[in-house]
């Protein structure tokens, strides 16, 4: 379980995420992908909410989770407990995402970004430890919402 990421999207990202999971694959992670299969158009928030099982269940230790700006399906993952999901655009957020917030899955926008920086930020991402201490604290509290 270790390395192993999932990657779900919408049909806004199918191709995204081919490319994302190829690379995924050629860089020594095992990949499960929870579809689409096919570029037909589909819901957001039912691939959400399946790759936020996975991270829940502990299928997977990380998570990919593309739409067409990322904005919905980063929603939908969120809404359960066990994730912390990032939606990111770039290197320094990607890397900041791990840092201070500990994320375990992150979110692109396939309309939004070019594959290329996309396989930049993933990379950034499961390269980048988290930080600890103040933010341990923090992360805590993302688990206990309360005002
Ligand atoms: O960006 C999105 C939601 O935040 C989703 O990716 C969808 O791709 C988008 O809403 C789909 O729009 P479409 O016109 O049905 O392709």
């Amino acid at each position: 379980m270790a390395d192993r990421v999932a990657i779900a999207s919408d049909h806004a990202a199918i191709e995204m995420k081919a490319a994302l999971g190829a690379w995924l694959t050629e860089n020594g992670f095992e990949v499960a992908d929870l579809g689409p299969a096919t570029a037909d158009s589909v819901d957001y928030p039912d691939y959400g909410y399946r790759l936020a099982a996975s991270i829940a269940s502990g299928e997977a230790r990380w998570g990919v989770a593309l739409c067409g700006s990322g904005i919905g399906i980063s929603i939908a993952v969120n809404r359960n407990p066990a994730a912390r999901c990032a939606l990111v655009s770039d290197n320094l957020s990607a890397r900041l995402a791990r840092q201070h917030n500990d994320a375990n899955v992150i979110a692109m926008g396939a309309r939004l970004i070019g594959i290329e920086t996309a396989r930049d930020c993933l990379a950034a991402f499961l390269s980048t430890e988290f930080g600890g201490d103040r933010h341990q604290r923090r992360v805590e509290k993302l688990s206990n919402p309360q005002i």
